[in-house]
């Protein structure tokens, strides 16, 4: 399986792991707009040379309970800084928003991968996702990530997802989406108790029956947290372990804080995987 997207081409037969560029205030809060940049860049260079093959920018925190961003507020963090690496990196691009005006700009700047958690259903999203030809990730959210860990429910998390899948999968298509511009990802801790994202893990493998690039992002999570009781910052071993038990399962793209952890522990799958054959 392959992808392809500005004539730079994603083997997906092995595990390609995707490098957290967060650009939020908190994440590179020394100095100004400039500093920002310089460090968004070396922290992107970094994760190159460690095996990352695409750099996932989001301008606007999505962990449980955080805020929204002003549209101008997410561009102002994001494109430049997504211009710079598409520009000096060969490497691709991927820009984590919902927001249509977000997506219509990465693309003008060159942006490879549209990374949406909430699956192109904002006003606007999914035509201007349509018209810019880009890949997109749709993810599975149950809520917001305001209110989305306030007591999640399922009555089966994997049929449910799956459901959704079919669901935004035919949507984008019969608004003129090429089916294969389409990445799917089940969204772990977004709306998912600590029971609902191992179902997910230990069922990821039932979703390749949509014959689909899966991307998956467990990375320092609190599934992992909530297991090891250890902060963000020592949930490394755990996360790639998810990697590990992600990839065995054939997920096609790992969304991870540390990139040369996961990418060594890659190159373990791929000589396990390849030895099946
Ligand atoms: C932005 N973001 C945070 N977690 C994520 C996940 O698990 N998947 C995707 N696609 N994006 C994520």
């Amino acid at each position: 399986m392959k992808l392809e997207s500005r004539g730079l081409t994603l083997d997906l037969n092995y595990p390609q792991v995707m490098g957290i560029l967060n650009v939020t205030p908190d994440s590179f809060s020394d100095g100004g707009r400039y500093r920002q940049i310089e460090n968004a860049l070396r922290h992107a260079n970094e994760m190159i040379q460690a095996g990352a093959t695409i750099i996932d920018i989001g301008g606007e925190s999505t962990r449980p309970g955080a805020d929204e961003v002003p549209t101008d507020e997410e561009l102002e963090r994001v494109i430049p800084v997504a211009e710079a690496i598409a520009k000096n990196f060969e490497v691709w691009v991927s820009v984590d928003t919902y927001k249509p005006e977000v997506m219509r700009e990465s693309h003008r700047v060159g942006v490879h991968l549209i990374n949406d958690i909430r699956a192109l259903q904002e006003p606007g999203a999914l035509e201007v996702a349509i018209e810019s030809g880009l890949p997109v990730c749709l993810m599975h959210m149950q809520g917001m990530p305001r209110t989305m860990q306030h007591e999640p429910q399922y009555t089966d998390v994997v049929s449910e997802v799956d459901d959704f899948f079919t669901e935004h999968i035919t949507r984008c298509v019969n608004a003129g989406m090429d089916r294969e511009k389409i990445l799917l990802d089940p969204g772990f801790g977004f709306g998912k108790n600590l029971r609902h994202n191992y179902q997910l893990l230990a069922h990821l493998s039932d979703f390749h029956h949509f014959n689909l690039p899966l991307l998956v992002g467990m990375s320092r999570k609190s599934m992992v947290g909530q297991l090891l009781n250890v902060p963000p910052d020592q949930r490394v071993i755990g996360s790639i372990a998810c990697a590990t038990i992600a990839a065995m399962q054939g997920a096609q793209i790992i969304r991870v804080h540390d990139v040369k952890e996961t990418a060594e522990a890659m190159r373990i799958v791929e000589a396990t995987l390849s030895a099946k054959e």
